[in-house]
């Protein structure tokens, strides 16, 4: 039996600290929880430390005795304080095989694939899903590599042994055709924290989603 928890990829909230501001972060992940959110990752690429660290134990306070699981972005250090229950590299982040050894076997750990060639470098043996994109053009990350296509996404799939969660430019109109392309699930940062009601818009991906995996 596996060491790790148990994970749903289908619905990834990835949380920004600026479209989050007016709301407040709980309540948006709250909204978005409460609409069929699977997965919160927790990102903000310039918060200090101490601030990082509260709003991920806030994080985990709120999701506890959900079956939602949190990540945390980048910073394995606040991954391990908070008690969360995994954290997300990135090609430029500390690397997975280190990643994994300072995680433990008792945590989640994502990796992110900018293009096809990074995929065999991959030992899936450390990683539990792959962070694939972005997909399309996107605002929300300005250092972001270029878009891969629907047709790149569905080539990188292919060769993944791990779940893809795609990434970058998914809102529900194009979602149908990234799950149909091979995703096993999307993370979206606007979709859900640029929405007037994340709560509806995590309701409505969820939706589009099971629809496309069940075939609609
Ligand atoms: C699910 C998911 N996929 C990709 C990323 C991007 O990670 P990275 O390339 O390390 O960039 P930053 O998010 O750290 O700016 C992600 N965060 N989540
Ligand atoms: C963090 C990240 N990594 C690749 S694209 C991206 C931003 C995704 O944001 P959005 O869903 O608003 O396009
Ligand atoms: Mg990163």
């Amino acid at each position: 039996m596996s060491a790790r928890p148990a994970f749903d990829p289908r619905l990834c909230l990835v949380t920004d600290p600026a479209l989050t501001a007016s709301a407040g972060l709980e309540r948006v992940v709250g909204q978005a929880v409460a609409g069929g959110v699977t997965l919160v990752q927790l990102r903000d690429p310039y918060a200090k430390g101490a601030v990082l660290l509260e709003a991920a134990r806030r994080l985990k306070a709120l999701l506890a005795g959900t079956s939602v699981r949190l990540i945390v972005n980048d910073r394995l250090d606040i991954a391990l304080a908070a008690d969360a229950d995994g954290a997300h590299v990135g090609q430029d982040d500390l690397p997975p095989a280190e990643a994994r050894a300072l995680l433990g076997e008792h945590r989640l750990l994502g990796l992110s694939v900018t293009h096809q060639d990074q995929i065999a470098a991959i030992d899936p043996r450390g990683i539990d899903y792959v962070g694939l994109g972005p997909v399309f053009a996107t605002m929300s990350k300005p250092d972001a590599a270029p878009p891969l296509g629907l047709d790149g996404l569905a080539a990188a799939a292919a060769r993944l042994d791990l779940p893809a969660v795609a990434i970058g430019g998914i809102d529900a109109g194009n979602a149908p055709a990234v799950m149909r392309a091979g995703a096993a699930g999307i993370a979206v940062i606007s979709a859900i924290c640029g929405a007037a009601d994340p709560g509806a818009a995590a309701r409505t991906l969820r939706r589009t989603i099971d629809a496309a995996i069940s075939g609609g």
